[in-house]
């Protein structure tokens, strides 16, 4: 504590942390805005032109908002460490703003304080340990067998030499089909042929309320009080995910019921966490009611799509614009896998190739390239005094290109991740990595995460040759997670 104040006193003064100069209220906005949104849609760019210039750490002001970025591993386990009991990343306005207009609970991901730690408290033992996790593992290979059969009846019909019309599209009905199949026990029918209406609905109202809010973030919130046309039809989009979100809880209560379960008994049956689904497990404890049940499962649900499916995406890019890495892994799944065997939780723990290849895809193609926390007391960043209430950005970005950090940062090489191999840098501070962020408020779906990618890159990779045919590099854009800016073009080439 004493120590504390020592450093502070001798640090350097908040003002003096370098950074743009803006206009009152606005900010550096119109750095964003400008031409035609260069920055807006690739904020990385700007991040990585403010840290040659500033260095490790600066501050900007947009939509009046002071930021403090920091890019050393340092600075970020200083951060995470110092953030306390309720972990606060700070408001996303637009999400907040429809709750407490509408008066809907907020679930993990934009709760605060005690109304967070309460959701957390309850989903983090099914969503987090690893036994309960692999539990999914059949239900996840049957979401990934739809797929695949999926892409051969595409391949037919969209009739490209092998390659989809749009992967994008058939990666979001797999991640949003895998998460669905673990909240709520049963399938929703993003494949079938036409796909289910509450699978369409939902998923297209995720896709639209994704676009509204990644342009409106960017925003004064202007919406706080004026209603304009926009945001009623952005107010509509979030309306019907809690609806069917409602319903779908009220559909699982109902099942129970005409079951004969009694939830409020269920959890006194002294039955182990991974012998019970996630919504009976949620419903059984009784500390969340269903507008709290419904806030968050909605937050799951809209959580776990863009992200995952993204992720994979680049990862295919790079598998299919890398044949030699594509063949290491290729010679490590089939070294484990034989005879038609599935994947599992245990198998992949034996594929070191196949995480370090899913870890170089997260590290050069952050699906969201920082995390953010504002602090509840002063600390000192780079020899900086930021005090409390400062919005502090961690850019993972910035981490995973500096060479100071990982040789040749650029470059893709899955075996910089193996302890055993000559190129392992895994001497390297942890917090330089942190794709799924930190602490006790980490994703909570990354267990899932890892293990839905694991399975689906290996199943895929044993059935197919990935073939890239984008003729021109791909970039990142912004669409609230971090995105091709072009649509990638992958054939699925069958192995004989
Ligand atoms: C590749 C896939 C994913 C990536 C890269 C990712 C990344 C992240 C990151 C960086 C955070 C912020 C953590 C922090 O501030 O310390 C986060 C939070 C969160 N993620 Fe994920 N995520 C992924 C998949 C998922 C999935 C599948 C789910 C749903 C099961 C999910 C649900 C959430 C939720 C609810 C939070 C908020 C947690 C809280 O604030 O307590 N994510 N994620």
């Amino acid at each position: 504590m004493h120590d504390d104040k020592e450093k502070i006193a001798n640090a350097k003064p908040y003002s003096q942390v370098p950074g743009p100069k803006g206009y009152p209220i606005i900010g550096t906005l119109l750095t964003f805005l400008k031409n035609n949104g260069y920055y807006r849609k690739r904020p990385h760019l700007l991040f990585h032109e403010y840290k040659k210039k500033y260095g490790p750490i600066y501050k900007d002001k947009f939509a009046n908002q002071e930021l403090i970025f920091i890019s050393t591993p340092a600075d970020v386990a200083a951060v995470f460490k110092a953030e306390g009991k309720y972990p606060d990343r700070g408001p996303n306005m637009p999400w907040i703003t429809y709750r407490e207009q509408r008066k809907k609970s907020k679930g993990v991901l934009i709760g605060e304080g005690e109304e967070w730690r309460k959701s957390r408290s309850v989903m983090d033992k099914k969503l987090l340990k690893m036994k309960d996790v692999g539990e999914y593992c059949e239900r996840m290979n049957q979401v990934i067998s739809d797929l695949i059969s999926f892409i051969k009846q595409k391949q037919i019909t969209d009739n490209l030499n092998g390659e989809l019309g749009n992967l994008q599209d058939a990666l979001y009905k797999w991640s949003f089909e895998t998460i669905n199949s673990v909240l709520f026990s049963k399938r929703l029918g993003s494949f079938n042929d036409p796909p289910t209406p509450i699978a369409e609905q939902f998923y297209n109202n995720v896709c639209d309320m994704m676009d509204a809010t990644g342009q409106l973030v960017f925003l004064p919130p202007y919406y706080k009080y004026i209603k304009t046309k926009r945001w009623k039809k952005y107010c509509s989009y979030w309306d019907t995910l809690f609806e069917i979100g409602g319903k779908l809880i009220q559909e699982e209560r109902n099942r129970l019921l005409s079951n004969g379960l009694d939830l409020s008994q269920m959890s006194e049956t002294g039955r182990r966490t991974e012998e019970m689904e996630f919504l009976p497990y949620v419903l059984s404890r009784g500390e969340l009611n269903d507008e709290e049940i419904a806030g968050n499962i909605i937050e799951l649900m809209m959580a776990g799509v863009d992200t995952s499916a993204n992720t994979i995406l680049w990862t295919l890019y790079i598998l299919g614009k890398n044949p030699d890495i594509q063949e290491k892994l290729y010679q490590e799944v089939s070294g484990i896998l034989k005879d038609g065997q599935f994947p599992d939780s245990q198998t992949v723990q034996k594929m070191p190739y196949l995480r370090g290849v899913i870890k170089e895809s997260q590290r050069l193609y952050p699906v969201l390239v920082a995390t953010a926390r504002i602090l509840d007391k002063d600390i000192v960043l780079s020899g900086y005094h930021v005090p409390a209430k400062t919005r502090i950005s961690a850019v993972m970005y910035l981490m995973a290109m500096d060479e100071s950090i990982f040789d040749e940062p650029t470059k893709i090489i899955p075996e910089r991740w193996i302890r055993s191999s000559p190129s392992s840098q895994h001497q390297r501070n942890p917090f330089s990595f942190i794709p799924f962020g930190f602490g006790p408020r980490m994703c909570i779906g990354r267990r899932i995460a890892e293990l839905e990618m694991e399975l689906l890159i290996a199943r895929l990779i044993l059935q197919f040759r990935i073939d890239c045919r984008n003729e021109t590099d791909v970039g990142m854009t912004f669409r609230f997670v971090v995105s091709p800016d072009q649509d990638i073009r992958i054939a699925f080439q069958q192995r004989v």
